[in-house]
């Protein structure tokens, strides 16, 4: 396949070298450090599709402008959700595709899964109190994390008590706090816990590396040309 590369960071260089061994061919590489190449000099002709992991202010751009210009775009980008249904409306006007998960990790999707069972299970026996915590490396600009979002929805949606979220602790029943925490490289940590006054259960996932995210992003655009909507992990994976 042809790919181009939005945002040259620490995983759109791992998406290189991945993309590469798997056969693929970088057609271009869009980022500040390559200010010559934009996404406007590509289409649907010359890229199968594009893979972006930029920064919470330049996603929402970067996505319109490869679906103006017709090319299949699998982000990884967070922080930029609430212009998301901005994105889906031109997918749509476009007859686009567009394939978007806060992670693409497999074992983080098998994590989300699992998370709003137990969340359903643990409202149906009570007793206990949630809350998520993240952890990531110093250098990340958003907070909460993306995943956590995502964890937090997918509790909100099975454990009724829980109303909405904060990110901070908090003593009202009905929100959910999730705890953010930034510590040295960390590629990233997430934590459910459930705590009543005799116990606690956990529910961890922590990544090694970037490369689950990679080969995840990497089997998206794999699969993504063709469809036309928007799409996430469950698709992919059929979870
Ligand atoms: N969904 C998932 O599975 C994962 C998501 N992420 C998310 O992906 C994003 C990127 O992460 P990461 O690679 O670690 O971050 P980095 O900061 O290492 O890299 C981001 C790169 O994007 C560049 N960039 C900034 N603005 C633009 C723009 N308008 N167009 C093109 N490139 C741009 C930056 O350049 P410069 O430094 O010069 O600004 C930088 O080179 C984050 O939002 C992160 O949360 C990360 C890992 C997994
Ligand atoms: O910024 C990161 O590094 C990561 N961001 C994503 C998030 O916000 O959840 C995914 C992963 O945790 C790494």
């Amino acid at each position: 396949m042809k790919l181009l590369l939005i945002g040259y960071g620490k995983m759109g260089r791992a998406i290189e070298a991945q993309a590469v061994a798997r056969g693929h061919q970088i057609a271009g590489i869009v980022d500040p450090t390559h200010p010559e190449v934009q996404i406007t000099d590509f289409d649907s002709t010359t890229v199968d599709a594009a893979i972006e992991f930029t920064h919470p202010d330049a996603a929402f751009g970067n996505v319109m402008a490869c679906l103006q210009q017709g090319i299949p775009v699998v982000c990884g980008s967070t922080g930029w959700l609430h212009h998301f249904a901005e994105a889906q409306a031109l997918c749509q006007q476009k007859g686009g595709a567009l394939f978007y998960a806060s992670n693409y990790s497999v074992g983080v999707n098998l994590f989300f899964h699992f998370n709003e069972y137990i969340a359903a299970k643990m409202h149906q026996f009570g007793g206990y109190d949630v809350l998520v915590r993240e952890i990531h490396h110093t250098q990340k600009v958003d907070q909460p994390s993306g995943t956590a979002l995502t964890a937090a929805e997918g509790i909100l949606r099975n454990f009724p008590e829980k109303t909405t979220w904060r990110n901070e602790p908090t003593q009202n029943p009905n929100e959910l706090a999730i705890l953010s925490e930034r510590v040295g490289q960390v590629v990233g940590t997430h934590i459910v816990t459930y705590q009543s006054g005799v116990d606690q259960i956990e529910l961890k996932h922590e990544a090694h590396s970037r490369d689950g995210f990679v080969l995840g992003a990497l089997l998206a655009a794999e699969w993504l040309p063709g469809h036309q909507g928007t799409f996430g992990m469950k698709d992919l994976l059929g979870l």
